[in-house]
Formats: structure tokens, C-alpha cells, sequence
């Protein structure tokens, strides 16, 4: 594990800050469920962090579903108060607020999309993102061009910083595989923090790989130390 020093930290949204993962199985194999279809966790990886028109060609396509992508997304839409409870998974709040008052660089770079974002944010959440300064909304950002595993997203949210950082100072905390895949091609190293479904074979492009953000050391990548 070839770990260097950084100065800028950018975080993946659904799944690694807010266990919204379960909640869109959920979603999904209710739509799907009315074609007698199962959303299997094999799709499911496919799609986890990809963008909504990407998400649902491919749910379509691997379920063979008679339905266009923009219905499918029209039904997700219908059912999106589902996420509104949403809750921080353990060690985000934690490892949040360090990096904030210790006035590291940080910033959201989520495949989701504006609305998505407030859907799951606005009713617990705001302060808690309100600690963000700059956020990158894939499905509704017209910037970035190519959702993950394109590096896009990375690259476009790493130029919000004021001081633009080189990829190589960029730390990603990511959960899904086409997240790290986007992160590495951005050249940025990636704390990946995956469903414990995921096979290991499929961890190995992480710099690192936690089974939570509590189990996460700051001063490995050169950030400062939790005190407790
Ligand atoms: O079971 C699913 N998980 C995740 C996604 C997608 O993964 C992205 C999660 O965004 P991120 O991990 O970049 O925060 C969202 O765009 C969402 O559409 C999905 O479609 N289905």
C-alpha cells in the first residue's frame, strides 16, 4: 500500500456518508418487482455510483424491464421521499468535523443529482453539509461530462478549490467499485469503504481499504491525528 501525504480530501455521498444504499435497493426492486424481476446485489453492483440516466439504462438492460430510461427514472422520482430519513454512516460525523476544524480542504463529489441530493439531505442534514464548501452533483452537472468510473467528477470537483490541487494531493473516501475506478484514473489516491458484499478481488485499485470510516487513521495520509 503506496500511501503519500495530501492535502485535499473528497468524499462520495451515497453509501460511504449516508447509508442510502439499502434504501435504493428498496426503491429499485419495488419498480422492478412489478415486472417480476429480483434487483440482485451482482446488478446492483454495476450501477452503485454511476449517474441516474446511466443507472437506469443499465437496471433496464440487465433486468431486460419494458420501460425507457427516463420512466424509469420517473418512478424512482415518485418513490424518492424513501431517502428522506437518511441517516450519517458511523465515523462520518467524526471524521467530518475533524477535517473541517483542522481547515483541511474538503468537498462532495456524489453521481446524484441536485434534487437527489436534497431529497436526502434537507431533512436531517443541512448543517452537516453545510460543513462542505464546494459540491459536484454528476447527474445534474452538466460538467462532468462522463459519470463514474470516468474521472470526471474527481478532476471537476478538485478544481472548485481555490489553490487547485495536483490529483496526487487529492485523498477520494469512496464505497463503490466504479467510484475507486473513477478516483484512480483521476490519479487520486482512494480510502475505499465497500458493502462487505463486495468480493475482495474486487477492492485491490483501492490505496486502502477501511470496513468503516472509524477504523480511519488521518495521519496515515499525512492529515492530522484524532486526538482521542
Ligand atoms: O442501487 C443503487 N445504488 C446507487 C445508484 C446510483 O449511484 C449513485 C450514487 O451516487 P454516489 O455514490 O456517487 O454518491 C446515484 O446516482 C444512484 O443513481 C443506483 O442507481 N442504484
Amino acid at each position: 500500500m503506496d500511501v503519500k501525504p495530501v492535502t485535499h480530501v473528497l468524499f462520495d455521498m451515497d453509501g460511504l456518508l449516508l447509508n442510502t444504499e439499502d434504501l435504493y435497493t428498496k426503491l429499485f426492486q419495488k419498480i422492478v418487482s412489478k415486472y417480476g424481476k429480483e434487483y440482485t446485489f451482482d446488478v446492483k453492483l454495476k450501477i452503485m455510483g454511476t449517474q441516474a440516466i446511466e443507472s437506469a439504462t443499465m437496471v433496464i438492460r440487465e433486468l431486460d424491464l419494458p420501460m425507457t430510461p427516463e420512466e424509469f427514472l420517473q418512478e424512482c422520482k415518485k418513490g424518492e421521499n424513501i431517502f428522506a430519513d437518511c441517516q450519517l454512516l458511523p465515523g462520518a460525523r467524526r471524521l467530518v468535523e475533524h477535517l473541517h476544524q483542522h481547515k483541511i480542504p474538503i468537498a462532495l463529489a456524489t453521481s446524484s443529482g441536485e434534487e437527489s441530493y436534497h431529497c436526502k439531505v434537507d431533512k436531517h442534514h443541512t448543517e452537516f453539509f453545510s460543513l462542505f464548501p464546494y459540491k459536484t452533483f454528476g447527474s445534474s452537472d452538466p460538467s462532468v461530462k462522463n459519470g463514474k468510473p470516468h474521472p470526471d467528477i474527481f478532476l471537476v470537483t478538485a478544481m472548485k478549490f481555490p489553490d487547485k490541487p495536483v490529483p496526487e494531493k487529492c485523498l477520494v473516501f469512496e464505497d463503490a467499485v466504479n467510484g475507486v475506478k473513477a478516483a484512480v484514473a483521476a490519479g487520486m489516491q482512494v480510502v475505499m469503504v465497500p458493502d462487505p458484499r463486495i468480493d475482495k478481488s474486487l477492492t485491490t485499485e483501492a490505496t486502502l481499504v477501511l470496513s468503516s470510516l472509524e477504523e480511519f487513521k488521518p495521519e496515515l495520509f499525512g492529515l492530522p491525528p484524532f486526538k482521542d
